[in-house]
């Protein structure tokens, strides 16, 4: 059982060349409700293979079963890992991306990714990413908690590390308010995605 556990994750993070592999962070905002299409849809892109690595929190707001790639979390980490001879699954998933798309980050989350906090699956492949690839994120909250003044300093401190923000719109969001906060729409994080495809060539950066 852990045998298959090891020999799934190895052919699951096989990277085969010419694809871009695209990695989804899901984080505990109600706009994780649109993974199932945000999945779909770059899959629709030409050479994009992805992967997605959730939360605990996140799991409320969609159904696995609409997903139709492999979604780690934190509970994979620890099955995978027995042995120091085991792999590391958050650094084999840092290894496998060319692209980290976080998407919604929610309000926690950013958070803990703006002051280096590691709990958990999502938070470990940010804390180890190598920023030469790059790394979106798409904030979601309630208007109230995207006014708080700590979000703004969290974002900037994002962009600080290289990441680039998919901001969020204004809209009537799910509990009534009427402001800021609602994530992104799908298509725009889809096209902004598709502008990274163009990966640079290996052989031209081999010496
Ligand atoms: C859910 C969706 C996508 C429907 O259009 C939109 O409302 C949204 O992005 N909300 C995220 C903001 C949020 O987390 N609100 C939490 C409390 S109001």
């Amino acid at each position: 059982q852990q045998d298959d556990h090891m020999s799934s994750l190895k052919t699951d993070l096989l990277k085969t060349s010419g694809t871009f592999n695209v990695l989804v962070g899901v984080t505990g905002s109600v706009a994780a409700l649109k993974l199932p299409l945000l999945v779909s849809q770059l899959l629709e892109l030409s050479g994009v293979d992805v992967r997605v690595v959730t939360t605990e929190h996140a799991k409320h707001f969609y159904n696995s079963a609409e997903v139709s790639v492999k979604i780690y979390s934190d509970e994979d980490e620890w099955e995978l890992w027995k042995q120091r001879s085991d792999p590391v699954l958050h650094i084999e998933l840092r290894r496998w991306a060319d692209l980290l798309v976080i998407a919604p980050l929610d309000a926690n989350s950013l958070g803990k990714i703006a002051s280096g906090i590691c709990d958990n699956l999502l938070t470990c492949v940010v804390r180890a990413w190598d920023t030469s690839r790059p790394l979106l994120f798409c904030p979601a909250m309630n208007t109230a908690m995207w006014l708080h003044p700590i979000t703004a300093q969290q974002v900037s401190r994002l962009k600080e590390f290289g990441y680039v923000e998919i901001p969020c719109v204004a809209k009537k969001l799910v509990c009534g308010d009427e402001g800021k906060g609602a994530m992104a729409e799908v298509s725009t994080i889809v096209s902004l995605v598709k502008e990274y495809l163009q990966k640079p060539d290996e052989s031209s950066l081999e010496a």
